[in-house]
C-alpha cells in the first residue's frame, strides 16, 4: 500500500456552475441567459431537459453547504449567474441578486469554507446575445461592468476569482461545433468570440487591480491532452492543434502576448484570423495570479483532411470509458500539467476533474465504486506533479452533486452526490464518502 500525502495548506474542494444547479430561473429578478434560450429550443438538449429548476439549490444551498461541510471540503468553487446581476447584461443591476450571493456566501464563510468564484460559467444575459453576444465587442464592456460590480461587493469576503470558465466551450465548442449555446457553427464566429472574451478577461483583471481588490486572479481552461496516432508529421500535427486550441490559444495571448503562430496560421490558411484591434494583445496580457485547469480525459489523435475545423480525428483506442463516452487515461493529467510549465510554474487549482457514472440509486446507496477509482486515479497524478515541485495548489472535484449537464441534460452524472431530479432529494454516493476520507486526512493510500 502506498500513502500519498498532500501539503498541509492543499486545498480540497468541489465545482458546480449557476446554470447547472441553480435553478429558479424565473425568480429574484433574473433576466433570461443564452441557455434558457437554448435549452428551450427543441432538439438542442437531450430530452428537452432544462435549467428551470434544476437542483433548485436557489432555494437550497442550505442543504448543499451541509453537504460540504459533512464532505469536509475547505473550498467550493461555484459560479455567479451574471443575469441575475444585471439581468439585461449591461442595464440595471438587480439588488435581490446581490443579496442572495451574499446570502449564500456568508453561510460559505461561516461554514468555514473558501468561495472560489467563477464570474462568466456560460450563461451570458440574452440581451447581449440579441445584439451579438460575445461576437460583438460591446459585450467586452459588459462583462467588465458586471465583473466591477461583484468585485466592489464582494472584496474582502471573496479572495479566489476566475475570470470564465473553458474558454475553448464559450469559443469552439459553442460556435464552430455547436453543440452548445449559441449552437452556431462558424469558425470566424469563434475566432471573435475568442477573442473577445480575452480581451474581456484582461481588461476585467486590469479593473481588479485599478481597485485594489484583496484576493487572486486568473481564468480555468479545460485542457486537453493528445497524442498522435502514428509518428507522421500529419499525426502529429493534428495532436498538436487539438492541445493547442484548448490551452495555448488562451494562455499563449494572456502570458506572451500573441496567438500561438502555428494555430494561427492554421486558422489563417482558410482565411480566418483573430479581430485584433489597436491595443487589444496589451490588454490581454495583463498578469495573473492562478489558472485553473479542468481535466476529463485525453486522446489519440489523427489527421484527418474532413475532421472538422482543426482536420483531425480522435481515434477510439478501446480504452474503458466514462458512462458519457470519454477514455479514461489519468496520465493525460500529469502530461498537460507539466505541458503548461512553459508559461512558468505559475498557480495552478484543478478546478474541475470528475467522472460522469450513472449509477443510480439501490437500497438507498449509490455504489459508484467507477468513480471511485477514476478519482483514485487522477488524484495520484495530482501528487506526482506536486512531488516534481509544480505549484499545484488545490483540488476540486467536479461535481458536488449531479447536475444539468448541459446538451446532455440531466441523463449524464458527475455529482459525488446523486439528485433525485423529481423529489430533489440529495443522496451522498459511495465516492462522498471515499472523498471525505481523502479529504479528512489530506493523504490517499493506494493499493500498489
Ligand atoms: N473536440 N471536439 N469534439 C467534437 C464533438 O464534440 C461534441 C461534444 O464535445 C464536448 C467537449 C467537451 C465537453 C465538456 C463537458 N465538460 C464538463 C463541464 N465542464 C464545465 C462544467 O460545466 C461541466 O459540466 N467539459 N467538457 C462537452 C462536449
Amino acid at each position: 500500500m502506498t500513502i500519498f500525502q498532500f501539503p498541509k495548506d492543499f486545498k480540497w474542494g468541489t465545482a458546480t456552475a449557476a446554470y447547472q444547479i441553480e435553478g429558479a430561473a424565473q425568480e429574484g429578478g433574473r433576466g433570461p441567459s443564452i441557455w434558457d434560450t437554448f435549452s428551450h429550443t427543441p432538439g438542442r438538449v437531450y430530452n428537452g431537459d432544462n435549467g428551470d429548476v434544476a437542483c433548485d439549490s436557489y432555494h437550497r444551498y442550505e442543504e448543499d453547504i451541509e453537504l460540504m461541510k459533512e464532505l469536509g471540503i475547505n473550498t467550493y468553487r461555484f459560479s455567479i449567474s451574471w443575469p441575475r446581476i444585471i439581468p439585461t447584461g449591461d442595464g440595471e443591476i438587480n439588488r435581490e441578486g446581490l443579496n442572495y450571493y451574499h446570502r449564500f456566501v456568508d453561510k460559505l464563510l461561516e461554514a468555514g469554507i473558501e468561495p472560489f468564484c467563477t464570474l462568466y460559467h456560460w450563461d451570458l444575459p440574452q440581451a447581449l446575445q440579441d445584439v451579438g453576444g460575445w461576437e460583438n465587442r460591446r459585450s467586452i464592456d459588459a462583462f467588465v461592468k458586471y465583473s466591477e460590480v461583484m468585485y466592489r461587493e464582494f472584496s474582502g469576503k471573496i479572495k479566489y476569482w476566475l475570470t470564465f470558465n473553458e474558454p475553448w466551450c464559450i469559443a469552439f465548442l459553442s460556435n464552430v461545433i455547436g453543440v452548445h449555446a449559441p449552437g452556431k457553427q462558424d469558425l470566424q464566429a469563434g475566432l471573435d468570440v475568442a477573442h473577445h472574451v480575452l480581451v474581456a478577461h484582461g481588461k476585467s483583471v486590469s479593473k481588479f487591480r485599478e481597485l485594489g481588490i484583496e484576493g487572486k486572479i486568473g481564468i480555468a481552461p479545460n485542457v486537453a491532452w493528445a497524442v498522435p496516432y502514428s509518428k507522421s508529421a500529419e499525426d502529429q500535427g493534428a495532436a498538436d492543434r487539438n492541445i493547442q486550441v484548448y490551452s495555448d490559444w488562451f494562455l499563449d495571448p494572456i502570458y506572451k502576448g500573441s496567438y500561438p503562430k502555428p494555430l494561427y496560421e492554421f486558422f489563417e490558411q482558410s482565411g480566418h484570423v483573430p479581430p485584433i484591434q489597436e491595443g487589444d494583445m496589451e490588454a490581454i496580457a495583463q498578469p495573473i495570479d492562478h489558472i485553473g485547469i479542468n481535466y476529463y480525459a485525453m486522446s489519440v489523435n489523427r489527421f484527418d483532411p474532413n475532421g472538422g475545423y482543426l482536420q483531425m480525428e480522435e481515434v477510439d483506442m478501446g480504452l474503458t470509458k466514462t458512462d458519457i463516452g470519454w477514455p479514461i487515461e489519468s496520465r493525460g493529467l500529469y502530461e498537460v500539467i507539466h505541458y503548461l510549465q512553459k508559461y512558468g510554474n505559475i498557480d495552478i487549482y484543478i478546478t474541475e476533474n470528475g467522472a460522469c457514472i450513472n449509477d443510480d440509486v439501490v437500497n438507498g446507496k449509490v455504489n459508484d465504486i467507477r468513480r471511485i477509482a477514476y478519482l483514485q486515479q487522477h488524484i495520484a497524478q495530482v501528487h506526482r506533479v506536486i512531488a516534481d515541485g509544480i505549484n499545484l495548489k488545490g483540488y476540486m472535484a467536479w461535481s458536488l452533486m449531479d447536475n444539468f449537464e448541459w446538451a446532455e441534460g440531466y441523463r449524464m452524472r458527475f455529482g459525488l452526490v446523486h439528485l433525485d431530479y423529481r423529489s430533489l432529494k440529495r443522496t451522498p454516493k459511495e465516492s462522498f464518502y471515499w472523498y471525505q476520507n481523502v479529504v479528512k486526512n489530506n493523504w490517499m493510500e493506494t493499493r500498489k
